[in-house]
Protein backbone atom coordinates (compact mmCIF):
# COMPACT_ATOMS: atom_id res chain seq x y z
CA UNK A 1 0.00 0.00 0.00
CA UNK A 2 1.07 3.55 -0.39
CA UNK A 3 2.52 5.73 1.76
CA UNK A 4 0.79 9.13 2.57
CA UNK A 5 2.44 12.26 2.75
CA UNK A 6 -0.61 14.90 4.30
CA UNK A 7 -0.95 18.32 2.23
CA UNK A 8 -0.87 21.72 3.62
CA UNK A 9 -1.85 24.42 2.36
CA UNK A 10 -1.25 28.06 3.25
CA UNK A 11 -2.43 29.95 0.17
CA UNK A 12 -4.82 31.90 2.33
CA UNK A 13 -2.04 32.80 5.24
CA UNK A 14 1.64 32.47 3.54
CA UNK A 15 -0.15 33.24 0.08
CA UNK A 16 -1.79 36.12 1.46
CA UNK A 17 1.77 37.71 2.29
CA UNK A 18 2.75 38.16 -1.30
CA UNK A 19 3.24 41.66 -2.84
CA UNK A 20 -0.05 42.82 -4.71
CA UNK A 21 -2.13 40.05 -3.24
CA UNK A 22 -5.14 41.29 -0.85
CA UNK A 23 -7.82 38.99 -0.31
CA UNK A 24 -10.96 39.96 0.97
CA UNK A 25 -13.33 37.43 3.42
CA UNK A 26 -15.00 36.04 0.59
CA UNK A 27 -11.98 35.32 -0.97
CA UNK A 28 -10.44 33.30 0.96
CA UNK A 29 -13.73 31.15 1.87
CA UNK A 30 -13.93 30.59 -2.34
CA UNK A 31 -9.71 29.44 -1.97
CA UNK A 32 -10.55 27.01 0.84
CA UNK A 33 -14.13 25.48 -0.63
CA UNK A 34 -11.89 25.09 -4.12
CA UNK A 35 -8.68 23.01 -1.37
CA UNK A 36 -11.43 21.06 0.33
CA UNK A 37 -12.81 20.33 -3.01
CA UNK A 38 -9.89 18.87 -4.39
CA UNK A 39 -8.79 17.03 -0.75
CA UNK A 40 -5.58 18.92 0.79
CA UNK A 41 -5.26 17.68 4.71
CA UNK A 42 -4.97 21.32 6.05
CA UNK A 43 -6.34 24.55 5.09
CA UNK A 44 -4.52 27.39 7.18
CA UNK A 45 -7.21 30.13 6.73
CA UNK A 46 -4.93 32.85 8.16
CA UNK A 47 -3.68 34.14 11.30
CA UNK A 48 -7.19 35.29 13.84
CA UNK A 49 -6.14 38.95 15.69
CA UNK A 50 -3.90 39.76 12.89
CA UNK A 51 -6.27 41.87 10.97
CA UNK A 52 -9.99 42.47 10.37
CA UNK A 53 -10.31 40.00 7.16
CA UNK A 54 -8.31 37.13 8.53
CA UNK A 55 -10.96 37.38 11.99
CA UNK A 56 -14.23 37.85 9.76
CA UNK A 57 -12.74 34.44 7.61
CA UNK A 58 -12.57 32.75 11.29
CA UNK A 59 -15.82 34.41 12.63
CA UNK A 60 -18.14 32.66 9.88
CA UNK A 61 -15.27 29.66 8.36
CA UNK A 62 -16.52 27.63 5.47
CA UNK A 63 -17.93 23.96 6.34
CA UNK A 64 -15.02 21.92 4.87
CA UNK A 65 -16.23 18.27 3.91
CA UNK A 66 -12.44 16.87 3.72
CA UNK A 67 -9.82 19.04 4.73
CA UNK A 68 -9.43 20.68 8.42
CA UNK A 69 -9.37 24.75 9.26
CA UNK A 70 -6.03 25.51 10.95
CA UNK A 71 -5.08 28.86 12.44
CA UNK A 72 -2.12 30.48 12.14
CA UNK A 73 -0.10 32.23 15.16
CA UNK A 74 3.09 32.50 17.25
CA UNK A 75 4.51 31.25 20.22
CA UNK A 76 3.95 32.87 23.67
CA UNK A 77 5.94 36.73 23.66
CA UNK A 78 8.78 36.78 26.25
CA UNK A 79 8.48 37.18 29.35
CA UNK A 80 4.63 36.28 29.27
CA UNK A 81 2.93 32.95 30.21
CA UNK A 82 1.67 31.40 27.32
CA UNK A 83 -2.09 31.34 29.42
CA UNK A 84 -1.78 35.70 29.58
CA UNK A 85 -0.78 35.83 26.11
CA UNK A 86 -4.02 37.41 24.01
CA UNK A 87 -2.40 37.22 20.90
CA UNK A 88 -1.38 33.25 21.43
CA UNK A 89 -4.96 32.78 23.16
CA UNK A 90 -6.43 34.57 19.74
CA UNK A 91 -5.72 31.78 17.20
CA UNK A 92 -7.26 28.54 20.31
CA UNK A 93 -10.68 30.07 19.97
CA UNK A 94 -11.72 29.97 16.45
CA UNK A 95 -13.66 27.48 14.92
CA UNK A 96 -10.32 25.97 13.91
CA UNK A 97 -9.32 22.36 15.90
CA UNK A 98 -6.04 23.16 14.96
CA UNK A 99 -3.21 25.37 15.45
CA UNK A 100 -0.18 25.87 13.68
CA UNK A 101 2.77 28.19 15.38
CA UNK A 102 5.67 29.65 14.07
CA UNK A 103 8.75 29.78 16.32
CA UNK A 104 12.34 30.72 16.20
CA UNK A 105 14.86 27.33 15.68
CA UNK A 106 17.97 29.54 14.74
CA UNK A 107 20.18 30.76 17.44
CA UNK A 108 20.54 34.34 16.10
CA UNK A 109 17.06 34.89 14.91
CA UNK A 110 16.79 34.18 18.90
CA UNK A 111 19.46 36.91 19.72
CA UNK A 112 18.56 39.21 17.59
CA UNK A 113 14.74 39.57 15.98
CA UNK A 114 13.68 38.40 19.27
CA UNK A 115 16.82 39.55 21.33
CA UNK A 116 16.14 37.01 24.35
CA UNK A 117 18.09 34.19 25.82
CA UNK A 118 18.44 31.13 24.26
CA UNK A 119 16.54 29.31 26.78
CA UNK A 120 13.75 31.40 27.27
CA UNK A 121 12.88 30.67 23.09
CA UNK A 122 12.95 27.20 24.50
CA UNK A 123 10.28 27.13 26.80
CA UNK A 124 8.10 29.94 25.07
CA UNK A 125 8.21 26.70 22.30
CA UNK A 126 7.55 24.21 24.75
CA UNK A 127 5.18 25.85 26.78
CA UNK A 128 3.07 27.81 24.02
CA UNK A 129 2.45 24.01 22.43
CA UNK A 130 1.49 22.63 25.87
CA UNK A 131 -1.38 25.41 26.60
CA UNK A 132 -2.43 25.26 22.99
CA UNK A 133 -3.30 21.11 23.76
CA UNK A 134 -5.36 22.51 26.33
CA UNK A 135 -7.43 24.12 23.78
CA UNK A 136 -7.65 22.42 20.70
CA UNK A 137 -7.37 19.06 19.03
CA UNK A 138 -4.26 19.27 17.27
CA UNK A 139 -1.03 21.36 17.33
CA UNK A 140 2.05 21.78 14.73
CA UNK A 141 4.93 24.13 15.11
CA UNK A 142 6.61 25.76 11.99
CA UNK A 143 10.20 26.08 12.90
CA UNK A 144 10.95 29.29 11.41
CA UNK A 145 14.73 29.73 9.73
CA UNK A 146 15.25 25.62 10.54
CA UNK A 147 17.46 24.95 8.12
CA UNK A 148 19.60 28.26 8.42
CA UNK A 149 19.84 27.41 12.23
CA UNK A 150 20.82 23.94 11.29
CA UNK A 151 23.61 25.33 9.47
CA UNK A 152 24.82 27.22 11.90
CA UNK A 153 23.89 25.40 14.85
CA UNK A 154 22.38 21.99 14.66
CA UNK A 155 21.86 20.69 18.31
CA UNK A 156 19.94 24.36 18.97
CA UNK A 157 17.69 24.18 15.99
CA UNK A 158 17.19 20.61 16.96
CA UNK A 159 16.50 21.42 20.73
CA UNK A 160 13.89 24.09 19.42
CA UNK A 161 12.75 21.35 17.48
CA UNK A 162 11.98 19.21 19.82
CA UNK A 163 11.19 21.14 22.22
CA UNK A 164 7.90 21.16 20.29
CA UNK A 165 7.82 17.79 19.98
CA UNK A 166 8.44 16.98 23.23
CA UNK A 167 5.56 19.29 24.27
CA UNK A 168 3.17 16.97 22.05
CA UNK A 169 3.05 18.77 18.45
CA UNK A 170 1.48 16.50 15.91
CA UNK A 171 3.74 18.35 13.08
CA UNK A 172 7.21 19.65 13.48
CA UNK A 173 7.10 21.55 10.44
CA UNK A 174 11.05 22.30 9.17
CA UNK A 175 10.56 25.89 7.11
CA UNK A 176 13.17 26.95 4.64
CA UNK A 177 12.21 30.34 5.53
CA UNK A 178 14.41 32.41 3.60
CA UNK A 179 14.62 29.80 0.14
CA UNK A 180 18.58 29.45 0.51
CA UNK A 181 18.56 25.58 0.76
CA UNK A 182 19.51 23.47 -2.07
CA UNK A 183 18.12 19.98 -2.19
CA UNK A 184 21.38 18.02 -1.72
CA UNK A 185 20.65 20.21 2.14
CA UNK A 186 17.71 19.70 2.59
CA UNK A 187 18.36 15.57 1.91
CA UNK A 188 21.13 15.46 4.60
CA UNK A 189 19.29 17.59 7.33
CA UNK A 190 15.87 16.02 6.92
CA UNK A 191 17.71 12.33 7.72
CA UNK A 192 19.89 14.14 10.90
CA UNK A 193 16.47 15.15 12.48
CA UNK A 194 15.25 12.32 12.23
CA UNK A 195 18.46 10.44 13.58
CA UNK A 196 18.38 13.43 16.14
CA UNK A 197 14.67 11.90 17.47
CA UNK A 198 11.94 13.56 15.66
CA UNK A 199 10.28 10.34 13.04
CA UNK A 200 9.16 11.56 9.65
CA UNK A 201 5.91 10.51 10.25
CA UNK A 202 6.00 13.48 13.00
CA UNK A 203 7.99 16.46 10.13
CA UNK A 204 6.53 18.29 7.55
CA UNK A 205 8.51 21.09 5.25
CA UNK A 206 7.82 24.37 4.37
CA UNK A 207 9.73 25.62 1.88
CA UNK A 208 10.00 29.32 0.30
CA UNK A 209 11.44 29.62 -3.40
CA UNK A 210 14.21 32.18 -3.10
CA UNK A 211 16.42 30.08 -5.29
CA UNK A 212 14.18 28.45 -7.44
CA UNK A 213 14.05 25.29 -5.56
CA UNK A 214 11.04 25.31 -3.48
CA UNK A 215 9.32 22.55 -5.05
CA UNK A 216 12.32 20.25 -5.30
CA UNK A 217 13.32 20.85 -2.09
CA UNK A 218 9.86 19.72 -0.42
CA UNK A 219 10.33 16.46 -2.51
CA UNK A 220 13.92 15.99 -1.66
CA UNK A 221 12.61 16.53 1.80
CA UNK A 222 9.79 13.98 1.50
CA UNK A 223 12.50 11.30 0.16
CA UNK A 224 14.09 11.80 2.76
CA UNK A 225 11.29 11.40 5.39
CA UNK A 226 9.50 13.94 5.93
CA UNK A 227 5.34 12.83 5.94
CA UNK A 228 3.93 16.47 5.18
CA UNK A 229 4.60 18.80 3.28
CA UNK A 230 3.65 22.92 3.16
CA UNK A 231 2.86 24.78 0.00
CA UNK A 232 0.71 27.23 -1.88
CA UNK A 233 -1.78 27.37 -4.64
CA UNK A 234 0.45 28.31 -8.14
CA UNK A 235 3.27 28.98 -5.28
CA UNK A 236 1.75 32.07 -3.82
CA UNK A 237 4.07 33.88 -1.30
CA UNK A 238 6.18 35.75 0.76
CA UNK A 239 9.04 37.46 -1.65
CA UNK A 240 9.38 34.45 -4.73
CA UNK A 241 6.56 32.83 -3.20
CA UNK A 242 6.08 29.01 -1.71
CA UNK A 243 6.79 25.59 -2.62
CA UNK A 244 3.42 24.87 -5.57
CA UNK A 245 1.23 22.50 -4.28
CA UNK A 246 -0.18 22.28 -7.48
CA UNK A 247 3.69 21.08 -8.55
CA UNK A 248 3.93 18.66 -5.60
CA UNK A 249 1.16 16.68 -5.93
CA UNK A 250 1.22 15.22 -9.12
CA UNK A 251 4.80 14.26 -8.82
CA UNK A 252 4.02 12.72 -5.12
CA UNK A 253 0.83 11.02 -6.77
CA UNK A 254 2.00 10.14 -10.46
CA UNK A 255 6.03 10.05 -9.61
CA UNK A 256 6.90 8.82 -6.17
CA UNK A 257 4.20 6.97 -5.72
CA UNK A 258 2.66 8.54 -2.69
CA UNK A 259 -0.82 8.20 -1.36
CA UNK A 260 -1.69 12.41 -0.55
CA UNK A 261 -5.16 11.09 0.06
CA UNK A 262 -6.62 12.68 -3.06
CA UNK A 263 -8.02 10.49 -5.42
CA UNK A 264 -6.63 9.96 -8.94
CA UNK A 265 -9.92 11.69 -10.00
CA UNK A 266 -10.02 14.69 -7.56
CA UNK A 267 -6.50 15.26 -9.55
CA UNK A 268 -8.03 15.71 -12.62
CA UNK A 269 -9.75 19.14 -10.94
CA UNK A 270 -5.62 20.57 -10.59
CA UNK A 271 -6.30 22.64 -13.33
CA UNK A 272 -9.63 24.20 -12.30
CA UNK A 273 -8.33 24.62 -8.82
CA UNK A 274 -5.11 26.20 -9.75
CA UNK A 275 -7.32 28.47 -12.41
CA UNK A 276 -9.69 29.34 -9.42
CA UNK A 277 -6.67 30.97 -7.47
CA UNK A 278 -6.26 33.21 -11.03
CA UNK A 279 -9.85 33.97 -11.28
CA UNK A 280 -9.79 35.75 -7.55
CA UNK A 281 -6.72 37.02 -8.16
CA UNK A 282 -7.80 38.74 -11.60
CA UNK A 283 -4.67 37.05 -13.13
CA UNK A 284 -4.09 35.90 -16.38
CA UNK A 285 -2.83 32.15 -15.68
CA UNK A 286 0.73 31.20 -16.81
CA UNK A 287 1.02 29.71 -19.85
CA UNK A 288 4.30 27.63 -18.82
CA UNK A 289 2.92 26.56 -15.38
CA UNK A 290 4.10 23.12 -14.95
CA UNK A 291 1.21 20.16 -15.37
CA UNK A 292 -1.25 22.82 -15.36
CA UNK A 293 -0.63 25.57 -17.49
CA UNK A 294 -1.56 25.61 -21.31
CA UNK A 295 1.42 25.65 -22.65
CA UNK A 296 2.19 22.94 -20.65
CA UNK A 297 1.57 19.88 -23.42
CA UNK A 298 1.29 22.10 -25.89
CA UNK A 299 3.59 21.33 -28.73
CA UNK A 300 5.76 23.36 -31.17
CA UNK A 301 8.17 21.73 -33.11
CA UNK A 302 7.37 19.94 -36.05
CA UNK A 303 9.69 17.11 -34.98
CA UNK A 304 7.60 16.94 -31.72
CA UNK A 305 4.25 17.04 -33.33
CA UNK A 306 5.45 14.19 -35.72
CA UNK A 307 6.68 11.27 -32.82
CA UNK A 308 3.58 12.71 -30.35
CA UNK A 309 1.38 11.68 -32.95
CA UNK A 310 2.77 8.97 -33.33
CA UNK A 311 2.79 8.52 -29.37
CA UNK A 312 2.34 11.51 -27.24
CA UNK A 313 4.94 9.61 -24.27
CA UNK A 314 7.28 10.90 -27.08
CA UNK A 315 7.37 14.78 -25.53
CA UNK A 316 4.85 14.35 -22.77
CA UNK A 317 6.34 13.33 -18.92
CA UNK A 318 2.86 12.10 -17.69
CA UNK A 319 -0.88 11.72 -19.30
CA UNK A 320 -2.53 15.68 -19.29
CA UNK A 321 -6.11 14.06 -18.79
CA UNK A 322 -4.47 12.85 -15.79
CA UNK A 323 -4.33 16.53 -14.29
CA UNK A 324 -7.41 17.66 -15.89
CA UNK A 325 -5.15 19.35 -18.74
CA UNK A 326 -5.38 19.21 -22.83
CA UNK A 327 -3.12 18.52 -25.19
CA UNK A 328 -2.65 21.64 -27.97
CA UNK A 329 -0.88 21.30 -31.33
CA UNK A 330 0.42 25.07 -31.89
CA UNK A 331 1.07 25.88 -35.26
CA UNK A 332 4.05 28.54 -36.21
CA UNK A 333 6.93 28.97 -38.22
CA UNK A 334 8.74 25.47 -36.13
CA UNK A 335 5.84 23.74 -37.82
CA UNK A 336 5.92 20.77 -40.34
CA UNK A 337 2.99 19.44 -42.08
CA UNK A 338 2.34 17.07 -38.68
CA UNK A 339 1.30 20.48 -36.69
CA UNK A 340 -1.29 21.04 -39.54
CA UNK A 341 -2.68 18.12 -39.99
CA UNK A 342 -3.17 17.21 -35.73
CA UNK A 343 -4.20 20.88 -35.41
CA UNK A 344 -6.89 21.29 -38.19
CA UNK A 345 -7.92 17.55 -36.50
CA UNK A 346 -8.31 19.37 -33.33
CA UNK A 347 -10.24 22.00 -34.50
CA UNK A 348 -12.49 19.54 -36.97
CA UNK A 349 -10.74 20.24 -40.42
CA UNK A 350 -10.36 16.67 -41.73
CA UNK A 351 -8.13 17.90 -44.12
CA UNK A 352 -4.26 18.13 -45.41
CA UNK A 353 -4.12 20.61 -48.19
CA UNK A 354 -6.09 23.39 -49.48
CA UNK A 355 -6.27 24.76 -52.87
CA UNK A 356 -4.18 27.36 -54.21
CA UNK A 357 -6.66 29.61 -54.81
CA UNK A 358 -7.94 29.64 -51.13
CA UNK A 359 -4.43 30.56 -50.05
CA UNK A 360 -4.49 33.52 -52.39
CA UNK A 361 -7.64 34.80 -51.09
CA UNK A 362 -6.70 34.82 -47.38
CA UNK A 363 -3.65 36.61 -48.83
CA UNK A 364 -5.94 39.00 -50.19
CA UNK A 365 -8.15 39.32 -47.02
CA UNK A 366 -5.57 40.02 -44.63
CA UNK A 367 -4.67 42.77 -47.11
CA UNK A 368 -0.66 41.88 -46.37
CA UNK A 369 1.39 43.03 -49.26
CA UNK A 370 4.04 40.05 -49.85
CA UNK A 371 4.92 37.08 -51.64
CA UNK A 372 2.28 34.83 -49.58
CA UNK A 373 0.98 34.66 -52.81
CA UNK A 374 3.36 32.41 -53.46
CA UNK A 375 2.77 29.89 -50.92
CA UNK A 376 2.11 26.47 -52.40
CA UNK A 377 0.09 24.53 -48.62
CA UNK A 378 -0.75 26.34 -45.68
CA UNK A 379 2.20 25.03 -43.66
CA UNK A 380 3.99 27.72 -46.23
CA UNK A 381 1.83 30.31 -45.94
CA UNK A 382 1.73 30.41 -42.09
CA UNK A 383 5.24 30.02 -41.97
CA UNK A 384 5.17 33.05 -44.15
CA UNK A 385 2.85 34.61 -42.49
CA UNK A 386 4.63 33.99 -38.74
CA UNK A 387 8.33 35.45 -40.86
CA UNK A 388 5.96 38.61 -41.31
CA UNK A 389 5.01 39.15 -37.78
CA UNK A 390 1.73 36.77 -36.89
CA UNK A 391 2.44 34.69 -34.01
CA UNK A 392 -0.34 32.03 -34.38
CA UNK A 393 0.78 29.95 -31.29
CA UNK A 394 -0.31 32.48 -29.42
CA UNK A 395 -3.58 33.53 -31.18
CA UNK A 396 -5.67 30.05 -31.95
CA UNK A 397 -8.66 31.82 -32.86
CA UNK A 398 -6.85 33.76 -35.64
CA UNK A 399 -5.34 30.54 -36.90
CA UNK A 400 -8.14 28.84 -37.04
CA UNK A 401 -9.99 31.29 -39.16
CA UNK A 402 -7.22 31.14 -41.67
CA UNK A 403 -7.67 28.22 -42.31
CA UNK A 404 -11.43 28.04 -42.47
CA UNK A 405 -11.44 31.39 -44.73
CA UNK A 406 -9.10 29.31 -46.90
CA UNK A 407 -11.67 26.20 -47.22
CA UNK A 408 -14.36 29.22 -47.40
CA UNK A 409 -16.05 28.26 -44.33
CA UNK A 410 -16.33 31.63 -42.95
CA UNK A 411 -18.96 33.42 -43.57
CA UNK A 412 -18.58 37.46 -44.29
CA UNK A 413 -20.74 38.34 -41.26
CA UNK A 414 -19.62 42.04 -42.10
CA UNK A 415 -17.26 44.56 -44.49
CA UNK A 416 -16.06 47.31 -43.16
CA UNK A 417 -16.06 49.75 -46.03
CA UNK A 418 -14.24 52.86 -44.38
CA UNK A 419 -13.55 54.47 -41.07
CA UNK A 420 -11.96 57.46 -39.70
CA UNK A 421 -10.55 58.27 -36.20
CA UNK A 422 -9.67 61.47 -34.89
CA UNK A 423 -7.43 62.22 -31.66
CA UNK A 424 -8.29 65.12 -29.50
CA UNK A 425 -6.11 66.52 -26.76
CA UNK A 426 -8.00 69.34 -24.97
CA UNK A 427 -8.77 70.92 -21.47
CA UNK A 428 -12.25 69.86 -19.89
CA UNK A 429 -14.71 72.39 -17.77
CA UNK A 430 -11.97 72.28 -15.16
CA UNK A 431 -8.95 72.89 -16.87
CA UNK A 432 -7.18 69.79 -17.06
CA UNK A 433 -5.75 68.27 -19.66
CA UNK A 434 -8.19 65.19 -21.37
CA UNK A 435 -7.67 62.93 -24.39
CA UNK A 436 -10.71 61.99 -26.65
CA UNK A 437 -10.91 59.55 -29.67
CA UNK A 438 -14.04 59.40 -31.90
CA UNK A 439 -14.30 56.72 -34.78
CA UNK A 440 -17.01 56.96 -37.24
CA UNK A 441 -17.41 53.64 -38.91
CA UNK A 442 -19.17 52.92 -42.30
CA UNK A 443 -19.84 48.57 -42.42
CA UNK A 444 -22.23 46.67 -44.69
CA UNK A 445 -23.61 43.91 -43.02
CA UNK A 446 -25.51 41.96 -45.38
CA UNK A 447 -26.52 44.22 -48.36
CA UNK A 448 -27.38 47.30 -45.46
CA UNK A 449 -24.36 50.30 -45.01
CA UNK A 450 -24.60 51.33 -41.55
CA UNK A 451 -22.90 54.55 -40.22
CA UNK A 452 -22.09 55.09 -36.48
CA UNK A 453 -19.79 57.09 -34.25
CA UNK A 454 -17.73 55.84 -31.14
CA UNK A 455 -15.83 57.40 -28.57
CA UNK A 456 -13.32 56.34 -26.59
CA UNK A 457 -10.26 57.01 -24.33
CA UNK A 458 -8.09 55.81 -27.07
CA UNK A 459 -8.42 55.18 -31.34
CA UNK A 460 -8.88 51.11 -30.93
CA UNK A 461 -11.26 51.70 -28.06
CA UNK A 462 -13.45 54.57 -30.37
CA UNK A 463 -13.25 52.21 -32.86
CA UNK A 464 -14.33 49.02 -30.71
CA UNK A 465 -17.34 51.26 -30.08
CA UNK A 466 -18.73 52.25 -33.25
CA UNK A 467 -18.08 49.12 -34.67
CA UNK A 468 -19.96 47.13 -31.86
CA UNK A 469 -23.03 50.09 -32.15
CA UNK A 470 -23.65 48.72 -35.63
CA UNK A 471 -22.53 44.85 -35.31
CA UNK A 472 -24.87 44.61 -32.07
CA UNK A 473 -28.15 45.81 -34.10
CA UNK A 474 -27.46 42.59 -36.09
CA UNK A 475 -25.81 40.22 -33.90
CA UNK A 476 -26.94 41.10 -30.36
CA UNK A 477 -24.95 37.82 -29.07
CA UNK A 478 -21.90 40.49 -29.24
CA UNK A 479 -23.22 42.01 -26.34
CA UNK A 480 -21.47 39.63 -23.79
CA UNK A 481 -18.06 40.20 -25.70
CA UNK A 482 -15.36 41.49 -23.66
CA UNK A 483 -11.82 42.31 -24.28
CA UNK A 484 -9.85 40.86 -21.81
CA UNK A 485 -6.30 41.59 -22.95
CA UNK A 486 -4.66 44.08 -25.40
CA UNK A 487 -0.74 43.29 -26.26
CA UNK A 488 1.33 45.63 -28.65
CA UNK A 489 4.92 44.20 -29.92
CA UNK A 490 7.24 45.66 -32.27
CA UNK A 491 8.48 43.25 -34.63
CA UNK A 492 11.08 43.32 -37.44
CA UNK A 493 9.59 43.95 -41.13
CA UNK A 494 11.23 41.88 -43.88
CA UNK A 495 11.03 44.61 -46.19
CA UNK A 496 13.35 47.39 -45.53
CA UNK A 497 13.74 48.28 -42.01
CA UNK A 498 10.32 49.96 -41.30
CA UNK A 499 8.71 48.66 -38.01
CA UNK A 500 5.85 46.35 -37.96
CA UNK A 501 3.46 45.98 -34.79
CA UNK A 502 1.63 42.91 -33.70
CA UNK A 503 -1.37 43.17 -31.60
CA UNK A 504 -2.70 40.21 -29.61
CA UNK A 505 -6.30 40.71 -28.29
CA UNK A 506 -7.58 37.81 -26.06
CA UNK A 507 -11.38 37.38 -25.76
CA UNK A 508 -14.27 36.22 -23.54
CA UNK A 509 -17.97 36.03 -23.66
CA UNK A 510 -20.29 34.90 -20.92
CA UNK A 511 -20.11 31.60 -21.34
CA UNK A 512 -16.22 31.77 -20.15
CA UNK A 513 -14.75 30.78 -23.39
CA UNK A 514 -11.52 32.80 -24.42
CA UNK A 515 -9.88 32.64 -27.44
CA UNK A 516 -6.94 35.06 -28.99
CA UNK A 517 -6.72 37.03 -32.31
CA UNK A 518 -3.44 38.42 -33.71
CA UNK A 519 -2.92 41.23 -36.29
CA UNK A 520 0.02 42.77 -37.75
CA UNK A 521 0.66 45.88 -39.80
CA UNK A 522 3.19 48.86 -39.64
CA UNK A 523 0.23 51.15 -38.66
CA UNK A 524 -0.87 50.18 -34.72
CA UNK A 525 -4.53 51.02 -35.21
CA UNK A 526 -4.57 48.89 -38.61
CA UNK A 527 -3.25 45.62 -36.68
CA UNK A 528 -5.60 46.54 -34.40
CA UNK A 529 -8.35 46.39 -36.24
CA UNK A 530 -7.26 42.87 -38.20
CA UNK A 531 -7.02 41.48 -34.03
CA UNK A 532 -10.43 42.69 -33.37
CA UNK A 533 -12.32 42.09 -36.25
CA UNK A 534 -10.58 38.38 -36.07
CA UNK A 535 -12.19 38.35 -32.38
CA UNK A 536 -15.66 39.44 -33.59
CA UNK A 537 -15.74 37.30 -36.20
CA UNK A 538 -14.72 34.72 -34.50
CA UNK A 539 -17.42 34.74 -31.77
CA UNK A 540 -19.91 34.50 -34.34
CA UNK A 541 -18.52 31.85 -36.44
CA UNK A 542 -17.75 29.66 -33.38
CA UNK A 543 -19.80 31.16 -30.30
CA UNK A 544 -23.30 32.94 -31.62
CA UNK A 545 -26.12 29.89 -31.14
CA UNK A 546 -24.69 29.28 -27.34
CA UNK A 547 -22.82 26.29 -27.78
C1 LIG B 1 7.93 33.28 8.52
C2 LIG B 1 6.56 33.81 8.47
O1 LIG B 1 6.07 34.04 7.42
S1 LIG B 1 5.72 34.01 9.91
C3 LIG B 1 4.30 34.86 9.48
C4 LIG B 1 4.54 36.29 9.18
N1 LIG B 1 3.28 36.93 8.95
C5 LIG B 1 2.95 38.10 9.46
O2 LIG B 1 3.73 38.70 10.17
C6 LIG B 1 1.61 38.63 9.10
C7 LIG B 1 0.74 38.94 10.30
N2 LIG B 1 1.43 39.74 11.30
C8 LIG B 1 0.85 40.81 11.89
O3 LIG B 1 -0.27 41.21 11.57
C9 LIG B 1 1.62 41.49 12.98
O4 LIG B 1 3.00 41.29 12.77
C10 LIG B 1 1.17 40.89 14.37
C11 LIG B 1 -0.28 41.32 14.65
C12 LIG B 1 1.30 39.40 14.44
C13 LIG B 1 2.09 41.45 15.45
O5 LIG B 1 2.10 42.84 15.33
P1 LIG B 1 2.88 43.76 16.41
O6 LIG B 1 2.46 43.36 17.75
O7 LIG B 1 2.66 45.16 15.98
O8 LIG B 1 4.41 43.32 16.28
P2 LIG B 1 5.42 43.45 15.08
O9 LIG B 1 4.87 42.79 13.87
O10 LIG B 1 5.88 44.86 14.88
O11 LIG B 1 6.68 42.64 15.61
C14 LIG B 1 6.62 41.27 15.93
C15 LIG B 1 6.86 41.04 17.40
O12 LIG B 1 6.68 39.65 17.67
C16 LIG B 1 7.90 39.11 18.20
N3 LIG B 1 8.00 37.78 17.66
C17 LIG B 1 8.35 37.44 16.42
N4 LIG B 1 8.30 36.13 16.31
C18 LIG B 1 7.91 35.63 17.47
C19 LIG B 1 7.68 34.33 17.95
N5 LIG B 1 7.84 33.27 17.15
N6 LIG B 1 7.27 34.15 19.21
C20 LIG B 1 7.09 35.23 20.00
N7 LIG B 1 7.29 36.49 19.60
C21 LIG B 1 7.71 36.67 18.35
C22 LIG B 1 8.99 40.06 17.75
O13 LIG B 1 10.11 40.03 18.59
C23 LIG B 1 8.29 41.40 17.82
O14 LIG B 1 8.23 41.77 19.19
P3 LIG B 1 8.51 43.31 19.66
O15 LIG B 1 7.32 44.07 19.14
O16 LIG B 1 8.55 43.18 21.11
O17 LIG B 1 9.79 43.71 19.00
C1 LIG C 1 6.30 29.75 8.87
C2 LIG C 1 6.72 30.36 7.63
O1 LIG C 1 5.93 30.86 6.89
C3 LIG C 1 8.13 30.34 7.30
O2 LIG C 1 8.98 30.03 8.12
O3 LIG C 1 8.44 30.65 6.14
Amino acid sequence: MAERVYLYDTTLRDGAQTQGVDFSAADKVRIARELDRIGIDYVEGGWPGANPTDDAFFADPPVFKRSRLTAFGMTRRAGRSADNDPGLNALLITPARVATMVGKSWDFQVTVALGIELDENLRMVGDSVKHALTRVEEVMFDAEHFFDGYKANPAYALAAAKAAYDSGARWVVLCDTNGGTLPHEMRRIVSEVIKGGIPGSHLGVHCHNDSDTAVANSLAAVEAGVRQVQGTLNGLGERCGNANLISIIPALMLKMGFDTGIAPEDLKNLVSVSRALDEVLDRTPARGQPYVGKSAFAHKGGLHVSAVAKDPKCYEHVDPASVGNVRHIVMSDQAGRSNLVARMAEIGVDLEHVRKDGLIRVVEQMQVTFDAHEATDLVDLVKRLEHEGYAYDQAAASFELLVRRALGQVPEYFTLERYRVIDERRRNAVGEWITLSEATVKVEVGGTEYMEVGEGTGPVHAFDVALRKVLTRVYPALTALELKDYRVRITESTVGTAAKTRVTIESEDDKGHRWTTVGVHTNVLEASLEALQDSITFMLFRFKDGQ
